[in-house]
This record gives structure tokens, C-alpha cells and sequence, in this order.
């Protein structure tokens, strides 16, 4: 896969300045209004019980903010929260070490939970349901299961793909939220914040044109606006204006709507080489020379998101839209 600059997916680069800008409480985490207005709820009424929270399932594209809900969710309930992810938790035996490690409330997140080894999952559902861990111990005859209990905690588990999920798993989260995609007002809400931490000035029309072409995520939204920043540095006077925004993106060909020659080539291949489709995954993954499994969620989802592909029961077709924003004409029905 290339580098690209609006890759929703995250890189060393964005790790170092992430930890940097990631809100810490509701009040501070924008947007996601449903999610929060929920959340709120659930967490007043588990302290006034004081009860741990109900474990929750954060799913949704990368990018939007689900390791951060996690760190909000724990400091909300005043409690530590322990990181992990699924494909880091080979054996059941790593899993049991990290539950028994927990503080009564605390947060244990699991982040891409898709990704987790089936034994594991099978530890995990005692844990989740009564708190408790069953666990083998010796081999052969003289193996015998001991149950061991844990203190009450919250599991957080992220995910990209809620459809990769057991459904056993699934049905085991008292609470799941789904995180969409901003808007721009929220997207322009963040870059000014994070401008604000970066201590640069910024115009509320460049703010705005960041938001415009950071594909509804607020890391790319942070990472443009980095790069921005530079620009402004080198070649402005350091304030981030609307057309400094507009140079700065041109040169980094992120176009008006945040796309950039991946997306162009993937929809000016479906175009130029199968008529816009109907075209399966497969045969586009062949054509451009790309996992299938890369275009689905990597790809795919933002041009699906504003409309200029459509997943129809024969394959993909681009719509009309795209064929505009490309500078192609839309072939007439004859
Ligand atoms: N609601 C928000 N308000 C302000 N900033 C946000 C918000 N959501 C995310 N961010 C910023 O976007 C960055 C990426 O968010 P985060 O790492 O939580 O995404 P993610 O959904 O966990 O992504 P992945 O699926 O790749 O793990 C964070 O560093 C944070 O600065
Ligand atoms: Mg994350």
C-alpha cells in the first residue's frame, strides 16, 4: 500500500502529535453528538450505582476518534484504563494475565477485537458475563479447570468491521456506538483546536477548507494540518490562511474534496477500462493492482460515503457524480 497523506490509517507520524491532541473528556471530544448524549447517560447512571460501566463496542472506520472515546470513557469514570489489541493476544494465558492485573472499574480496551484468536474469545465470555476466569491447569488426566474471580470491569473493544465480529461476542457488549464519519463544522472545530495546542494561528475560512478535504476524519484532519502548518512557515508568514490552505494542498494533490491519485485512479479505472461497472471487487482488484480486501476498507468507504460509488448486487458502479468531478462525460443510455 503507498503513503498518502489522506490515509485514514495511522503512521509513526501521526503517533508522535495523536497522543499530543487526543481530548480527555466528553466536553472536549467534538462531535459525535448521539455517541456522547449516550455515554453521558450510561456513565452518570453506573456511578450513581457505583457500578462499573457496561462493557462497550466502539465500531466504525479508522480514524474517527475510537481509542480516544476509550481514554474518555476511563478518565469519565475516573478509572485506569489498560491498552491492548486483539492480534497482540496469542494465548489465553495473556489474557488472563492482563484481567487479573485489573483494579475493580477499571477499563480493559481491546482495540481491532475482530482480530482476536477464538480461544481467547471463549476465555473473554465468563469474564464479560460473571466476572470470573475459568482456567486449565495441568495436562491430561490430572488437568482440572479453576475458576478464578475478577473484580468488576468495563471491556471497551474497538473495531473497523463490526461484521467481522462473533456474533456470541457481539452479543455480550451491553452498549454499542457507532462512530460516523463529521461534518465539517466539527472537523473545523478540531483543526482549530489542535491549531490552538499547536500555538499557530489560524483563519476560520482555512479552518474550514482543512475540514472540507479531510474526509469526515479528524486524523487527517490533524495530519493536513501539520503539513499546512509547515507551508505557512516557509512560505507565508506563519498564519494559515484560505489560499495559503489552498496552495498547500494543491502541492500535497489533495483535491477540494480530499482526494487524492489513488482515489482518482480507482474510479478513472473503473471508468476507462469496464464502462463504471457493474464491475466486481475481484476485477478491480486485478486491474489497479491492489488487495481486494485493501479497496474495501481503505478505499472504497470515503468514495462511498460522498457518493461516487455505489455497491449494487451486480458489483460497483460510479455514479454520476464522479464522472463530473473527474472531468468525464457521463455515457447516456442508448
Ligand atoms: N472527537 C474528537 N475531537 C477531537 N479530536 C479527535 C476526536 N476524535 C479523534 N480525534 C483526533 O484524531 C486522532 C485519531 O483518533 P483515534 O486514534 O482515537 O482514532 P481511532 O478511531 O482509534 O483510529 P484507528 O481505527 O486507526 O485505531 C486523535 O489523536 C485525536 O487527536
Ligand atoms: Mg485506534
Amino acid at each position: 500500500m503507498e503513503d498518502r497523506v489522506v490515509s485514514s490509517e495511522s503512521t509513526d507520524f501521526d503517533e508522535q502529535i495523536e497522543l499530543s491532541l487526543r481530548p480527555q473528556t466528553l466536553d472536549t471530544y467534538i462531535g459525535q453528538n448521539k455517541v456522547k448524549d449516550n455515554l453521558k447517560i450510561f456513565i452518570e447512571a453506573a456511578k450513581m450505582r457505583e457500578e462499573s460501566l457496561d462493557h462497550v463496542l466502539l465500531y466504525g472506520p479508522p480514524g474517527l476518534g475510537k481509542t480516544t472515546l476509550a481514554t474518555v470513557i476511563a478518565n469519565e469514570m475516573a478509572v485506569h484504563i489498560k491498552m491492548t489489541s486483539g492480534p497482540a493476544i496469542e494465548r489465553p494465558g495473556d489474557l488472563a494475565a492482563i484481567l487479573s492485573s485489573l483494579e475493580p472499574g477499571d477499563v480493559l480496551f481491546i482495540d481491532e477485537i475482530h482480530r482476536l484468536p477464538r480461544a481467547i474469545e471463549e476465555v473473554l465470555y465468563p469474564a464479560m458475563e460473571d466476572y470470573c476466569l475459568d482456567i486449565v491447569v495441568g495436562k491430561g488426566p490430572t488437568a482440572r479447570s479453576i475458576r478464578l474471580d475478577l473484580p468488576p470491569f468495563t471491556l471497551v473493544g474497538a473495531t473497523t468491521r463490526s461484521g467481522a465480529l462473533s456474533a456470541p461476542l457481539r452479543d455480550r457488549f451491553g452498549v454499542l456506538l457507532r462512530l460516523d464519519y463529521y461534518d465539517e463544522e466539527a472537523l473545523a472545530e478540531i483543526v482549530e483546536r489542535s491549531a490552538e495546542l499547536f500555538q499557530v494561528a489560524i483563519h476560520q475560512q482555512g479552518a474550514i477548507e482543512l475540514a472540507r478535504r479531510s474526509r469526515g476524519t479528524p486524523r487527517i484532519a490533524n495530519r493536513l494540518l501539520k503539513r499546512v502548518r509547515d507551508y505557512a512557515q516557509v512560505i507565508g508568514d506563519g498564519h494559515i490562511t484560505l489560499p495559503l490552505c489552498q496552495t498547500a494542498l494543491e502541492l500535497l494533490q489533495v483535491d477540494p474534496l480530499g482526494l487524492d491519485h489513488i482515489d482518482r485512479k480507482l474510479v478513472e479505472n473503473m471508468i476507462e477500462r469496464f464502462r463504471g461497472g457493474p464491475v466486481g471487487l475481484d476485477t478491480i482488484s486485478a486491474s489497479i493492482g491492489e488487495e481486494s480486501m485493501t479497496i474495501e476498507d481503505v478505499y472504497e468507504p470515503y468514495l462511498m460515503q460522498i457518493g461516487f460509488i455505489q455497491r449494487t448486487p451486480r458489483g460497483r458502479m460510479v455514479t454520476a457524480l464522479a464522472y463530473e468531478h473527474f472531468g468525464y462525460a457521463y455515457p447516456s443510455e442508448t
